[in-house]
């Protein structure tokens, strides 16, 4: 609890982190002790040209300024230009903590807007603000607020927002401006897995600022907003103000009750960012006719970086109201007037929109998706549309009276080559020279909406730009856009037959989640990186390439570690042996395997016996990683000897006998020599077959879209809708759920759990701390169990995936199904002439494999326990992770899934799925 001092100040104090775990480092609080602040000084008055946006601060001072107007509006937007499209809306106070709570480079923000509750505020009467991270807006967009300060220089300087580290990370704080309260975000580039976010490491700085900001409570703004005037004329034009709520209570807390901390879950308006807790949302928001605002804010717009959210509902609705209730209002919130994007927000050719153009864009046949604030240039030709600087984005309805006319330089392309007028970008070149279009000679072309194109000034139509066959998956492959449809003949849009036929599910969910978990070595970082082979066109990039080949190296270190251990031991043993035999028979000699008295075959030289004793050492101590990527140069020649020494041949020969060595461990250890070269260079199969290439125990997302199929050059409307949908796999590790899996309710807006079992874990055993030992699908099955039933995934799809299906069918013709005692009624009625792995293709046999039965057996049993546990169906599929048709099926088939729920949301699984609960009905 935030304690308060007899003058009725209050301060607050930054907590330890206790959240789900994360994949990168959590921010420390650091507190200091200094007595000023960063001032921004008032100028009179600045005539901003329209466009123009600039950095703005509230001069909120310790003179007569402040307590004049106390009211000042105080937001303002920050062009970033290296931060892609964020901008900042800053509030800054004297007290305030100026916190960047978003690094440019991280693709979410971690913090999701709530860092900075670490706020010490004691100035009782100002609550602390904050600076802010948005993500949806444009360099270019302008500023929503009238403002008419001026930054001074001093305060600007310390915003450097050009930079990726905010400049007070590297500024000694307590020297410069010995009266701040600063945090920052640094970020820290050591990230060694490509798929983590960037580690932020933030330092919090606070003081007890108390000086000359002597709070005058009276000053305050009754209804608690920092702009209460919303609407500004200036010149013709209408500017909204952003409404800002202010909270007399801790930071963090919520705005009505003023209880609570920063990790209480709160529901926050859409309009003035207020922030309640569940006790008070549903007093604070009421029926909520406009969605999730505060009462006091229905009626206003909303503020513009939470436009992405709009009908988005969060846990906390979800829990209070039920799903008709949560459905209206989302509804609501998504359509109502107020809520919709303010024309003059939105620029296309340089020109702002009026409401009219908004309504003809929005209501096209073939409207631009995802629409936002920001600045787009727009070809009326052929409808290709994009953001200003960039490559298209999409192909929208042609000939639309909106915007100016295009510039040349809309996209920033400097190929020389125009496209109506547009000097195109390099990979809309590249594109071309693979539709076969001839771009010698500084060529202007003329391209229709359908595609057909002619040099400027010529008649004749050369051919047509996506006419080719494969052109659509060149244009996925470059991430440029194709045309929903061609048009026909006549010139006439036939698009809006897709258009019309896209499900409402395309429109309103963007991003489809798969949430990939599993057991322990069940192989779901396997089944992640082939889906990441399969479905990026660049799966890996160079950083990570170089990442993953250390990883790779180090492992092929750790596999040797193991042989030579074992090639200790196995020596160990034949000495002990020979020594027996020596005993008996003093004149006899050991037969093959020596050669003098204390060698055996497993023995090597000195000077390899070092070698081995020192990588065994440094093995033990957990330093492996360290010596890298030293060691390759360093031991690069040694361990190619060693690898070809005779001993440990021999020792690599009885592998099945080294428990600790993975099977995987072959495919690397057979090439290790080149593997240990400096210049290896890891293939896709490598990283493939590669451990520890994802991370342990954090969380690894992919996003990607189902690639349309090469083949059909026809415009399927099927695959078309595929190609516009956006997944993304997330895999997270059993140990980073923690304790009965308290963070899966980070994922309760998935649409899907894959779960994944290794079915060779049947014979498998783990002998936990008290030395009880439990069979590994035992241990899946309880794990599995816990996931189903957890509250978070009540109504969730789930498939299962059998994985491991290559290993299992050769491991069940050795090893019976029932070392498993829960598959202790596997007594399959094998037919004679059953097929197996093994069986001559030709022969014409359609009974299912032992394996196969094996395989459906399991099938059944997970889908009885889950139907029992849950009272719905399971979708299975049988799996091998290391072929990436079989993951690329399954990966499919949980697309389908996926459809079907979003189709027919009353629908009958069991004629569907893989296999019915009945044994019966399989079909392999
Ligand atoms: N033969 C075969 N091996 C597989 C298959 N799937 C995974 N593996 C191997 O099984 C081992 C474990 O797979 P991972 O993908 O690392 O499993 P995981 O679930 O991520 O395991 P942990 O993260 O260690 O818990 C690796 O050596 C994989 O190469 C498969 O279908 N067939
Ligand atoms: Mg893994």
């Amino acid at each position: 609890m935030p304690p308060d001092t007899e003058d009725g100040v209050q301060y607050s104090f930054a907590l330890e982190y206790t959240g789900p775990p994360v994949g990168y480092d959590i921010p420390r609080a650091v507190p200091i002790n200094v007595s000023k602040i960063p001032v921004a000084a008032v100028v009179s008055h600045i005539n901003f040209p329209r466009k123009i946006t600039l950095p703005v601060v509230k001069p909120l001072l310790p003179s007569s300024d402040t307590s004049k107007n106390p009211n000042s509006v105080i937001t303002g937007k920050i062009p970033g230009k290296d931060c892609g499209s964020e901008e900042g809306v800053i509030t800054v106070s004297p007290t305030s903590v100026i916190e960047r709570a978003a690094d440019c480079n991280l693709q979410e923000s971690v913090f999701s807007g709530e860092l900075s509750s670490s706020g010490l505020l004691n100035d009782g009467a100002r609550s602390s603000s904050t600076i802010e991270f948005s993500d949806s807006f444009d360099d270019k967009s302008r500023d929503e607020s009238l403002l008419k300060l001026r930054v001074s220089n001093e305060l600007s300087s310390i915003l450097d927002w050009e930079s990726n580290e905010s400049v007070l990370s590297s500024v000694d704080v307590d020297d410069e401006y010995p009266s701040s309260r600063v945090s920052s975000v640094k970020v820290s580039n050591n990230e060694v897995n490509g798929e983590g976010r960037k580690a932020p490491v933030v330092t919090f700085r606070d003081i007890e600022s108390d000086d000359g900001v002597g709070g005058d409570d009276t000053s305050d703004i009754d209804d608690g907003f920092e702009g209460n005037e919303d609407f500004l004329e200036e010149e013709d034009r209408v500017i909204r103000v952003k409404r800002e709520a202010r909270s007399k209570g801790k930071k963090g807390s919520c705005y009505r009750c003023f209880k609570g901390n920063r990790f209480t879950e709160k529901e926050v308006c859409l309009v003035c960012d207020a922030k309640y807790c569940s006790n008070c949302v549903l007093r604070a928001m009421g029926s909520m006719p406009e969605g999730r605002k505060c009462v006091t804010c229905i009626g206003f717009p909303i503020d513009e970086p939470k436009r992405g959210s709009l009908g988005k509902c969060s846990r906390m609705l979800k829990r209070l109201l039920n799903d008709l209730e949560v459905r209206q209002i989302m509804k609501a919130e998504k359509l109502c007037e107020a809520n919709q994007l303010p024309p003059e927000y939105v620029y296309v050719n340089g020109e702002p929109l009026c409401h009219e153009e908004l309504v003809i864009l929005q209501n096209c046949l073939n409207p631009p998706k995802k629409m936002k604030p920001g600045n787009y240039w727009y070809d009326k030709v052929s409808g290709l549309w994009g953001k200003e600087g960039q490559k298209p984005s999409q192909v929208i309805s042609p000939h639309l009276n909106v915007g100016g006319p295009i510039k040349a330089n809309a996209s920033s392309g400097n190929t020389q080559v125009f496209i109506n007028g547009r000097e195109i970008t390099k990979v809309e070149l590249r594109m071309l020279q693979l539709a076969g279009v001839q771009c010698a000679g500084n060529p202007h072309f003329w391209v229709n909406e359908d595609g057909s194109y002619q040099e400027e000034g010529q008649k004749n139509t050369k051919g047509y730009i996506w006419g080719k066959a494969g052109m659509k998956l060149v244009c996925a492959f470059l991430s440029l856009p194709v045309p929903s449809k061609p048009s026909n003949s006549c010139g006439e849009q036939v698009n809006s037959l897709i258009s019309r036929s896209v499900p409402d599910y395309l429109e309103q969910r963007t991003l489809l989640k798969l949430l990939l978990v599993g057991y322990s070595g069940s192989g779901t970082s396997t089944i992640f990186k082939q889906a990441k082979i399969l479905y990026k066109p660049v799966p890996f990039t160079e950083d990570e390439r170089e990442n993953i080949k250390l990883t790779i190296q180090s492992n092929v270190y750790g596999y040797l570690g193991i042989l030579l251990e074992g090639r200790d031991r196995f020596e160990e043993e034949s000495l002990a042996a020979m020594k027996k035999v020596r005993s008996t028979d003093e004149t006899e000699a050991i037969g093959s395997t020596s050669n003098t008295k204390n060698q055996t075959i497993y023995s090597i030289g000195p000077r390899l016996k070092a070698f081995s004793d020192w990588l065994l050492k440094t093995m033990v101590s957990g330093n492996l990683e360290a010596i890298f990527p030293a060691a390759t140069r360093e031991y690069a020649p040694l361990v190619e000897e060693l690898w070809k020494d005779a001993a440990v041949q021999a020792t690599y020969k009885r592998r099945n006998e080294l428990e600790m060595l993975p099977s995987v461990s072959s495919y690397f250890l057979e090439r290790a020599v080149e593997i240990l070269r400096t210049d290896y260079e890891p293939s896709d199969l490598d990283i493939l077959y590669a451990e520890g290439v994802t991370s342990s125990n954090g969380l690894a997302c992919l996003d990607f879209s189902y690639p349309q199929s090469a083949s059909d050059d026809k415009y399927d409307t099927e695959d078309l809708h595929d190609a516009l949908l956006r997944y993304q796999l997330i895999s997270v590790h059993a140990r980073g759920l923690g304790e009965n899996c308290k963070w899966l309710e980070m994922f309760d807006d998935v649409g899907m759990v894959i779960f994944c079992v290794a079915m060779t874990d049947y014979d498998q055993f783990t002998v936990d701390g008290n030395g009880t030992s439990t069979n590994n699908m035992m241990l899946s099955r309880k794990f599995f169990e816990s996931i189903v039933t957890h509250p978070t995934f009540e109504q969730m799809d789930f498939l299962l995936i059998l994985n491991k299906f290559d290993l299992f069918e050769e491991k069940i013709e050795r090893v019976p199904l029932t070392q498993c005692d829960w598959f202790d009624d596997f007594h399959p009625v094998i037919s004679r002439h059953r097929s197996n792995s093994n069986s001559n293709s030709n022969s014409i046999n359609t009974s299912p494999s032992l394996g196969q039965l094996g395989a459906h057996y399991m099938a059944v049993k997970f889908k009885r326990l889950y139907s029992s546990l849950t009272g719905r169906k399971l979708y299975t599929s049988v799996v091998k992770g290391l072929e990436p048709d079989s993951v690329d099926a399954a990966l499919k088939y949980a697309k389908e899934i996926l459809k079907w729920d979003e189709e027919k949301p009353n629908f009958s699984l069991s004629e569907y799925s893989m296999y019915s609960t009945e044994a019966s009905s399989y079909s392999p």
